[in-house]
Order: C-alpha cells, then sequence, then structure tokens
C-alpha cells in the first residue's frame, strides 16, 4: 500500500503525515527532505544553487540515506545527520531553485522508487509523477495567513516575513506541486491536525 499526501508549503503535510502512518503503523516518507538535504550541501560547499551539474556530482560523491521513522524522517550522510539544519531560512530560501532542475528531481525520484512498500510518502509530486498507482492519494492547502501563524509558533521569525517567503515558496514550486485528478483536496484551515488525520484515515480505509 501506499499512500500520498501532498499539498503547499507549510500545510501541515508532514504532521499529519506521521500521524496517518503511525495509525496505519507503517512509516512514512519525506521527499521534502532530500530537496532540502541537496540545498544545504550546495550551500555549505558555496556552489551556485542554479547550476545543476556541480551540484549533482557534489552530491554523488557524499551519498544520502534517508530514514523514514514513524515520529520525524532523518536524513543522514555517513555519521553525520543533516536533519537539525534542514529547516533553517536559508536552506527554505535556496530548496526551490534546486527542485527545479529535472536532473536533482530525477536524483531524489529514483531513491524515492527504491523504498519497499507500504509507506505514506509526502512532498509536491507523490500522487502525480512519484508514486502515481498509489491507492489512495491527499493534497493539503491552507490560507497562507494560517500556514504562517503555525510556522511562527515554530521559528524566530515574525507572521507577515514568514507568510511573504510561504507565498514566494508555493509560486516557485507551482511548477511542480498540483493534486493529481484522482486526489481529494482537503482544506487544513478549519481543522485540528487530529480531525485531519481522521478525514484521511477515512479515506484510506474506504
Ligand atoms: N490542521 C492543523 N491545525 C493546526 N496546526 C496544524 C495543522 N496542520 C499542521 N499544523 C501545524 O502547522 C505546522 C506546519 O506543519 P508541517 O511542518 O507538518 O507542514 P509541512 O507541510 O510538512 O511543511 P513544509 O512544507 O515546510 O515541510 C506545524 O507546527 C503543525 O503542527
Ligand atoms: N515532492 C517534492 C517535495 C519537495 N519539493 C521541494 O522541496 C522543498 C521543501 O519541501 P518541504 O515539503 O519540506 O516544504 C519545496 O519547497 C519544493 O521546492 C519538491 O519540489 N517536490
Amino acid at each position: 500500500m501506499i499512500v500520498t499526501i501532498d499539498g503547499v508549503a507549510a500545510s501541515g503535510k508532514s504532521s499529519v503525515s506521521s500521524g496517518v502512518a503511525r495509525a496505519l503503523g507503517i512509516p512514512y516518507v519525506s521527499s521534502g527532505l532530500l530537496y532540502r538535504a541537496a540545498t544545504l550541501l550546495g550551500l555549505e560547499a558555496r556552489l551556485d544553487l542554479g547550476e545543476a551539474a556541480p551540484l549533482l556530482s557534489h552530491l554523488q560523491m557524499l551519498p544520502l540515506r534517508l530514514e523514514p521513522l514513524p515520529e520525524g524522517n532523518r536524513i543522514w550522510q555517513g555519521e553525520r545527520d543533516l536533519t537539525p539544519q534542514l529547516h533553517q531560512s536559508a536552506v527554505d530560501a535556496g530548496v526551490s531553485a534546486v527542485a527545479a532542475h529535472p536532473e536533482l528531481r530525477a536524483w531524489v525520484d529514483e531513491q524515492l522508487r527504491r523504498l519497499p512498500p507500504p509507506f505514506v510518502a509526502e512532498g509536491r509530486d507523490m500522487g502525480t509523477n512519484v508514486f502515481p498507482q498509489a491507492g489512495a492519494k491527499f493534497y493539503l492547502t491552507a490560507s497562507p495567513r494560517i500556514r504562517a501563524e503555525r510556522r511562527a509558533a515554530e521559528r524566530p521569525e515574525d507572521v507577515d516575513a514568514i507568510e511573504a517567503a510561504l507565498v514566494e515558496r508555493d509560486a516557485r514550486d507551482r511548477v511542480q506541486s498540483a493534486p493529481a485528478p484522482d486526489a481529494r483536496v482537503i482544506d487544513t484551515g478549519p481543522l485540528s491536525l487530529e480531525e485531519v488525520i481522521a478525514e484521511i484515515l477515512k479515506g484510506v480505509k474506504g
């Protein structure tokens, strides 16, 4: 079984996927972390994120490992756990440029398709491109303001700055982020986290 949960930035994909996966007793897989890890390593190596080839060669020298734990995924580079650094604002600002390269998307997709089902996969194009065969597909939305208010509880920046950055990231991600034709779109704005998880579990179990 594969369940896909796509959606716009900070719509609740990771929190919801973790809850759904725990209820189903299966892992969840966060595709965005692979794009974030590529961005972090590119920034640390002072590479131009607008150029795919040097970034891809750099990544091929430093293989990454995605660990899909139910309470939250981790990304390892050898013994180094990159996870704590993947949600900093510099990575948020650079990641869409990295994700726009078809070569980088192929690099991420290959790692995801190697994972053995069952799992819940979350991202932008899990239901459309990576796992079109998934048995249940969902796409999460919420207004930029609500998403920014939720995120402000986790970040030092103020709500207006977070909202502006989310709107910009959504615009940059639009090409690869769309609901699959057979996905159920859920506006998480008026719902609690538990209500969103319950809606999805209802859909999965039919
Ligand atoms: N329905 C909800 N009601 C209230 N808070 C929520 C809801 N869904 C998510 N949240 C909160 O919103 C914040 C963002 O959620 P989360 O990190 O899961 O989003 P995301 O879509 O994975 O983000 P990103 O795209 O940046 O990886 C978290 O603090 C989470 O607890
Ligand atoms: N399937 C995906 C997943 C992510 N991206 C890009 O990575 C960025 C970070 O993802 P989060 O889920 O952690 O927000 C996102 O803004 C996209 O640029 C993607 O392209 N496809």
